[in-house]
């Protein structure tokens, strides 16, 4: 056992989690798969851009030169390699200790279901970061994070949590609605999402008047289906989840141009979902995050005919089948009306 935190994930947002907590004399342990980050973070990892920028050498390991078990675990990694990952960190969590999940999705849901509800954290992280390189990280701007247990108890564990949490954002939150969080992401993501299925920035997309219709239309689809599991998403960064559960027009467009305001000023001026496509060339979190909200609708009975669309225009992107541009967003555009 050990008071150390273990980074499962040391990329854009477990870099920066990992970087701020160690420089503030916290002992971390960074784990990622990629073996020249790991060395290049045992020298220094550099995290750069407006917010912060400073190097800080941190204890690093591969999964297979990892030895030990740890108390917390910050989980990092991308949705669709949660359960992976978990089947690697898990040995390294010592009986009694925990899992926070530092991602986007229902991630919380995948982990609760391999070691038990009262063994996660849940946690909503919305500042936007990249990994550049080996070793390099873009700390792009502030935002809103958020901690709190499943069932919405405040616990020492949770406090002590976002007391770390608050070395990185100042205004993190402890909340008794950890899913309100969560949800409201969805939400906010499904439109990210759909940004990516352009070559524009988050803040240009969002702008489009031609546009704003699917945008519109993609958040009332997510913001109903919380609705009916029973949620009540909550709002950050410009993000208006009532607005668009109600579909009120004047609403919306007051939140969306509240979202083009606060991505306007930050140096990651495209999605991770847009990165994935255009930079990595590798498959986003499409099914993990978006598709799975089609099957969480079914014993609804609600149809999520948008979303549905837009998930198969991201997955023919990855595939090569179609290109980002701004014809895609023109295609959902009469499944709105
Ligand atoms: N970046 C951002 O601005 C934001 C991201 N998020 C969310 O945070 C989560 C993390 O995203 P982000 O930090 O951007 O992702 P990154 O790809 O930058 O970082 C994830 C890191 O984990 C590594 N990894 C993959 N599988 C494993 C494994 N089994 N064990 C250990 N390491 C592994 C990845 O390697 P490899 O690259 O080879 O897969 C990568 O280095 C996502 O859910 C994302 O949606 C939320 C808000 C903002
Ligand atoms: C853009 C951001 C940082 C949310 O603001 C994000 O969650 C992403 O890149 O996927």
């Amino acid at each position: 056992m050990s008071d150390t935190i273990l980074i499962w994930g040391a990329g854009a947002i477990g870099g920066v989690i990992g970087a701020v907590l160690a420089r503030e004399g916290h002992a971390v342990h960074m784990v990622d798969i990629v073996e020249d980050h790991v060395a290049a973070m045992r020298d220094g990892l550099r995290i750069e851009g407006p917010v912060e920028d400073f190097v800080q050498p941190l204890m690093a390991s591969t999964p297979e030169t990892l030895t030990g078990q740890f108390d917390r675990i910050i989980l990092a990694v991308k949705a669709h390699h949660t359960e992976a990952a978990l089947d690697m960190a898990l040995p390294h969590l010592a009986p009694g200790g925990y899992v926070v999940s530092a991602q986007n999705g229902l991630n919380e849901r995948t982990i609760a279901a391999r070691i038990g509800s009262e063994r996660v954290l849940g946690c909503f992280v919305n500042f936007g970061a990249d990994w550049l390189e080996p070793g390099r990280i873009l700390y792009g701007n502030r935002a809103a994070i958020a901690v709190g247990e499943l069932d919405g108890q405040i616990t020492p564990r949770a406090r002590e949590i976002h007391a770390l949490l608050s070395l990185v954002e100042p205004d993190a939150v402890l909340t008794e609605n950890i899913w309100g969080y969560l949800w409201g992401k969805l939400g906010y993501g499904a439109l990210l999402f759909a940004t990516a299925l352009t070559p524009l920035s988050m803040s240009d997309a969002l702008d489009r008047p031609d546009h704003r219709p699917v945008y519109e239309a993609l958040g009332h689809e997510v913001m109903r289906l919380a609705a009916a599991e029973g949620i009540s998403p909550l709002g950050f960064n410009g993000f208006d989840p009532e607005a668009f559960r109600r579909a009120d027009r004047a609403g919306m467009a007051k939140s969306l141009d509240r979202m083009v305001a606060h991505n306007r000023k930050t140096a990651k001026t495209h999605s991770g979902i847009w990165r994935d496509l255009a930079v990595r060339k590798r498959k986003t979190e499409v099914d993990a995050q978006m598709a799975i909200m089609l099957d969480i609708a079914r014993p609804h009975g609600l149809e999520m005919p948008v979303l549905a669309r837009m998930v198969e225009l991201i997955r023919d992107i990855e595939t090569g089948r179609r290109a980002q541009s701004p014809d895609l967003l023109d295609e959902l555009s009469p499944l709105c009306a």
